[in-house]
C-alpha cells in the first residue's frame, strides 16, 4: 500500500449556506458560510486519501487555486517516499522558492498546505489500516519527530527535548488509551450562543444542551457590551454557578478595550476570553493575560495562529493560558505535532479549536494523541464541539455524554459523502441554484 503512486489530486470548492440562519456568526464574521477546499488524492493501487481545510464562503476559491498550485509536488510521488522523510516533504511544500513569497507558512498558502497534507495523512492512516490518532499513538517516537520541521523553534524546543517528552509519554500510555476508548475526551459546546442567535434561541439551546449532559459552554461576545452582559447573565442563570463558561470575541478589540470589556464581564466568571485582539499581536495578548490574571480569567487563542513560530512566541511571552490548535490553520499534523510538544514543555493546556466543516472530525485525532502520548493530563483541557454539518461525513464524530469517542475507521475522518460534495459544490451544486449572490 505504501508503495502506491499518487496519480491525481483534485480539489473542490464546497460551501454550506450557514449564514442564512446565523450559525457560526461572531463579532467579526457576521455572515459565515461554512466551507471547505476539499482534496482527494488518488493512487494507482486504488486507495484514496481525503483532505480539507476550513474556510468561509468567498475565500474558498482562492484556497482552491493555492491547492492546485501545490498539487504538482504530490502527483507522481509515492506515499512511502513522502513518509520516509516527511519533514523534507513538509519543507518542499512550504519552502518553494517562488510560492513561499505569498506566505511563508501563513495565510492562504498555509491553509492549502494543510488541505493537501491532511489528505496525505489520511492516506497514510488508511494504508496502515488505523484511525489517525492510533497511527500517531503507535508510531515510534523518532519517526514522529522526523515529521516535524524544527526550523525556527529550536530556541524553544529542541529535537532532543521533543523526543524526551515522547519517551516520558510512554509511561501509562496503554491505560490512557483504554480510558479514552471507554470514556472519550471531554468536550465543550459552542452551538448554543452564536452572536446572531436571539435570546429565546439561546435559552432553548442551552437548556437542551444541559439535558444532554453538557457542562461547558462558550458564548460569542464583542459587538455591544450591554448585549454581552445580558447574554452572559442569561446563560449563567441557566447553567448555574458550577458549570463552565467561556467567552469569545473573535479579535474584535484593541488591547486596552479588551481589558476593560472583559473586566465588565468578570462577574460571570468566564474561564477564558478567546481571541480578544488581533491574532498576530503577541505582546498585546501578553498584556491582556497579565491584566486579567487577577480576575481568574485566562486568554485563549490559536484558531487563526498560522504557524508554530507564532505559537512559540505566544508561549515564550506567557501571552496565552490555553493553546487552541487548529487542524487546518496550521500546516497539517506535522505542524500540530510541533505545537503540542511545545505546549507540553511550557505546561500550557491545549484546548483545540473545532466546529466549522470537519474541524471536529479532524482535531479529535490530534487531541487524543496529545492526551495518550504527550500531555497525559486532562486538567483544564477540553476540545471544542459544534453541532453542525457532521452528517456530510463518512465517519462523523461520535459524542457521548459530552465526550468525543475515539474514531475507529481507518484514516483522518476527512472523507465527505459524495452526494454532499456534489450538492454543495459552488456554484454548480443544487444547494446554490437560485441562491442570492450565486
Ligand atoms: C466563524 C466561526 O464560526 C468562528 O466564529 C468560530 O470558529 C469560533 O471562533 C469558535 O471558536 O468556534
Ligand atoms: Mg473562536
Amino acid at each position: 500500500m505504501l508503495k502506491a503512486k499518487i496519480t491525481r489530486l483534485s480539489v473542490s470548492d464546497v460551501r454550506f449556506p450557514t449564514s442564512l440562519e446565523q450559525h457560526g456568526s461572531d463579532a467579526m464574521h457576521t455572515d459565515p458560510d461554512y466551507s471547505v477546499a476539499y482534496v482527494v488524492i488518488e493512487t494507482d493501487g486504488g486507495l484514496k486519501g481525503y483532505g480539507l481545510t476550513f474556510t468561509l464562503g468567498k475565500g474558498t476559491e482562492i484556497v482552491v487555486c493555492a491547492v492546485e498550485a501545490l498539487s504538482a509536488f504530490v502527483v507522481g510521488t509515492c506515499l512511502e517516499e513522502i513518509v520516509s522523510d516527511f519533514r523534507a516533504f513538509y519543507r518542499l511544500l512550504t519552502s518553494d522558492g517562488q510560492m513561499r513569497w505569498i506566505g511563508p507558512e501563513k495565510g492562504v498558502i498555509q491553509l492549502a498546505t494543510a488541505a493537501v497534507l491532511n489528505a496525505v495523512w489520511d492516506l497514510w492512516a488508511r494504508a496502515e489500516g488505523k484511525p489517525l490518532w492510533k497511527l500517531l499513538v503507535d508510531m515510534d517516537a523518532k519517526k514522529l519527530i522526523s515529521c516535524i520541521d524544527f526550523r525556527y523553534i529550536t530556541d524553544a524546543l529542541t529535537e532532543q527535548e521533543a523526543l524526551d517528552i515522547l519517551l516520558k509519554g510512554q509511561e501509562g500510555k496503554r491505560q490512557r488509551e483504554e480510558q479514552m476508548l471507554k470514556e472519550g475526551y471531554p468536550a465543550y459546546t459552542t452551538s448554543c450562543a452564536w452572536i446572531g442567535y436571539p435570546d429565546q434561541q439561546l435559552k432553548q439551546l442551552c437548556t437542551e444542551a444541559l439535558k444532554d449532559g453538557w457542562t461547558r459552554f462558550k458564548v460569542k461576545v464583542g459587538v455591544d457590551l450591554q448585549d454581552d452582559i445580558r447574554r452572559c447573565r442569561l446563560i449563567r442563570q441557566i447553567i448555574g454557578p458550577s458549570n463552565t463558561l467561556m467567552i469569545d470575541a473573535n479579535q474584535r478589540w484593541d488591547v486596552g478595550e479588551a481589558v476593560t470589556w472583559v473586566t465588565s464581564l468578570a462577574e460571570f466568571q468566564p474561564l477564558w476570553i478567546e481571541e480578544p485582539t488581533s491574532p498576530d499581536d503577541i505582546l498585546g495578548h501578553a498584556t491582556i493575560s497579565k491584566a486579567l490574571a487577577p480576575l481568574g480569567i485566562g486568554v485563549a487563542t490559536g484558531e487563526q495562529c498560522h504557524n508554530r513560530v507564532m505559537f512559540k512566541q505566544l508561549l515564550q511571552a506567557s501571552a496565552l493560558q490555553f493553546v487552541q490548535i487548529d487542524s487546518c490553520r496550521l500546516g497539517s499534523v506535522n505542524e500540530n505535532l510541533a505545537v503540542l510538544l511545545m505546549a507540553c514543555k511550557f505546561q500550557v493546556p491545549v484546548c483545540p479549536h473545532a466546529g466549522g466543516v470537519g474541524l471536529c472530525e479532524l482535531v479529535q485525532h490530534l487531541i487524543l494523541f496529545d492526551y495518550i502520548s504527550v500531555s497525559a493530563s486532562l486538567h483544564n483541557r477540553m476540545c471544542e464541539y459544534v453541532d453542525h454539518l457532521h452528517e456530510h461525513f463518512k465517519s462523523p464524530v461520535e459524542i457521548q455524554n459530552a465526550h468525543y469517542m475515539p474514531p475507529k475507521d481507518p484514516g483522518y475522518s476527512t472523507e465527505m459523502l459524495e452526494e454532499s460534495v456534489l450538492q454543495h459544490q459552488y456554484p454548480q451544486g443544487d444547494v446554490w441554484q437560485g441562491h442570492p449572490g450565486c
